[in-house]
């Protein structure tokens, strides 16, 4: 368990930032990469800025920590959004490409995203699947991924990714990776801008609690990125 606060000057610092990091993870080897994307504007400034900063995608996989039930042309797809920001300006085999099949609807994409993951990415000392970089953001309910306040998601420890039905925030059909997956990560990065992060911000900065979901993500390795405004 531990968190690392990295504190830039605004949204565009912590996109670029975050970018960085990313960038480095990726080209730092050729041996495979598993990265997941995240929704949000902030993430989606992110993916834009880390277009160009990797040299070679040939051996990076992406994924979505979180995405809503929907199809791949639909205007609430978090793919939709990662493939405008991101995949439209790389050259990355398709097969690298890991969409949640959100058309299928929440549980059955859940299900299937679960096997994917247990399929392409390896077990690392704990059995899980070890991804190098998980990305999320948090809004200002301290709602990170699709774990939502007072919702059970938060509380999930028998399975690493889950559909839920009932999102306080529309869609309200979406699949989300749970804590074990995300605490397994390699680097978790929680991207956070905006003055009405702050509250939120504060909570995660005091620590875990199962009230804030964006907090329950320092008991893994997490790395902040936050702006001014959102700082503590
Ligand atoms: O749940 C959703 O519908 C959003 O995707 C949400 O989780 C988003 O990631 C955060 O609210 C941060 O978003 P911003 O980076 O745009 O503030």
């Amino acid at each position: 368990m531990s968190i690392e606060i990295v504190r830039v000057a605004d949204k565009e610092a912590v996109a670029a930032h975050s970018a960085e990091v990313v960038a480095a993870v990726c080209n730092a080897t050729s041996r495979t990469v598993h990265v997941a994307l995240a929704g949000g504007t902030t993430p989606e400034r992110c993916h834009e800025l880390l277009a160009p900063l990797v040299s070679d995608w040939g051996h990076v996989h992406l994924w979505l920590s979180d995405e809503r039930a929907v199809g791949p042309d639909d205007d609430d797809s978090n793919f939709k959004m990662v493939r405008r920001s991101l995949l439209d300006g790389i050259q990355i085999p398709a097969g690298n490409v890991h969409r949640v099949l959100g058309e299928r609807g929440a549980d059955d994409a859940a299900a299937l995203y679960q096997a994917e993951v247990l399929d392409a990415v390896v077990a690392g000392a704990d059995g899980l699947p070890l991804f190098d970089v998980i990305m999320c953001g948090m809004g200002p309910d301290g709602h990170t991924c699709s774990l939502f306040p007072g919702h059970p998601e938060i509380h999930v420890d028998d399975r690493l990714v889950v559909g839920l039905h009932d999102s306080p925030k529309p869609p309200p059909d979406r699949i989300t990776f749970t804590l074990p997956l995300l605490h397994a990560a390699k680097r978790l990065m929680l991207l956070v801008a905006g003055e009405e992060k702050r509250d939120a911000m504060a909570k995660v900065a005091a620590g875990p609690d199962p009230a804030v979901p964006a907090s329950m993500l320092s008991l893994g390795a997490l790395e902040v990125v936050v702006d001014g405004a959102a700082a503590p």
